[in-house]
């Protein structure tokens, strides 16, 4: 510690975390939730997660693969075991990153309200951070008790290129590099033999190679 002009400078932190919590009360957890069926999961999802990470300065953020999507006209996605697979071998290196597996442990449709509901009461004293594309937002008013869901978590919007950041509803809007690949795009170049290298990580490359995912166009 120096002393210098009645300015006091501490070379490290007097009190600890844990020190802080038992005086203060535990604080608040700042956790991201990035729902998606990751069927499979591409570079695009990897650099919104981290983007959004760390300008909100989240303690985590958790990929939460759904088990059914809410949205009729989603195609049915490849096992959950694969796409398990895949996004453990893809945030494996990231300490920021970690898996939320309530919606396949709970099965049927994965409405977010009812993960949220049950997320909140396990955890009460973590405030849940919803991210979700900016395509996605606009698709908003037709979720499920969506007028519930938005008083349980914040939606965090990431803008995309042909998208208004504009929603009926309040979004923490948030810039990441623009990264114009889909699942869908994955699924076709595999089937259509093109590469896909640099797409998707290597080791998510290679699972699918190994499996022979995605052979068949949808
Ligand atoms: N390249 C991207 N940039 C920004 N947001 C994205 C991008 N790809 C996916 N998302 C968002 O990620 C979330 C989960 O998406 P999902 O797992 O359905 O991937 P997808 O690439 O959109 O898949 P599909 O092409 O099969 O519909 C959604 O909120 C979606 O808006
Ligand atoms: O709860 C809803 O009504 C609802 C409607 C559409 C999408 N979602 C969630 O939004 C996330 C992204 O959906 P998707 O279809 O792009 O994978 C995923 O976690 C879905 O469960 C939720």
């Amino acid at each position: 510690m120096n002393v210098s002009n009645q300015t006091i400078t501490l070379s490290h932190p007097v009190i600890t975390e844990e020190v802080s919590e038992a005086i203060l009360g535990p604080r608040r957890k700042q956790v991201g939730l990035f729902g998606g069926t990751f069927n499979p999961i591409h570079n695009g999802h990897l650099i919104m997660a981290e983007a959004v990470g760390t300008q909100l300065g989240l303690k985590q953020v958790c990929f939460m693969p759904d088990n059914q999507p809410p949205h009729v006209d989603h195609k049915a996605a490849i096992p959950a075991k694969h796409r398990l697979a895949m996004l453990e071998a893809a945030i494996h290196d990231n300490p920021l990153f970690g898996l939320e597996l309530c919606e396949l442990q709970r099965g049927g449709v994965s409405y977010s309200y009812d993960t949220l509901v049950a997320l909140k009461k396990l955890h009460p004293d973590t405030d849940y951070y919803f991210i979700i594309g900016a395509d996605m937002v606009n698709y908003l008013p037709k979720w499920y008790r969506i007028d519930d869901l938005v008083k349980l978590v914040t939606f965090v919007g990431v803008k995309r290129r042909g998208y208004a950041p504009q929603s009926p509803y309040p979004i923490l809007w948030v810039d990441a590099p623009l990264i114009e690949i889909s699942s869908t795009e994955i699924r076709q170049r595999v089937a259509a033999g093109q590469s896909i290298r640099y797409l998707v990580p290597e080791p998510v490359r290679a699972y699918i190679e190994k499996e022979g995912l995605y052979l068949d166009a949808n």
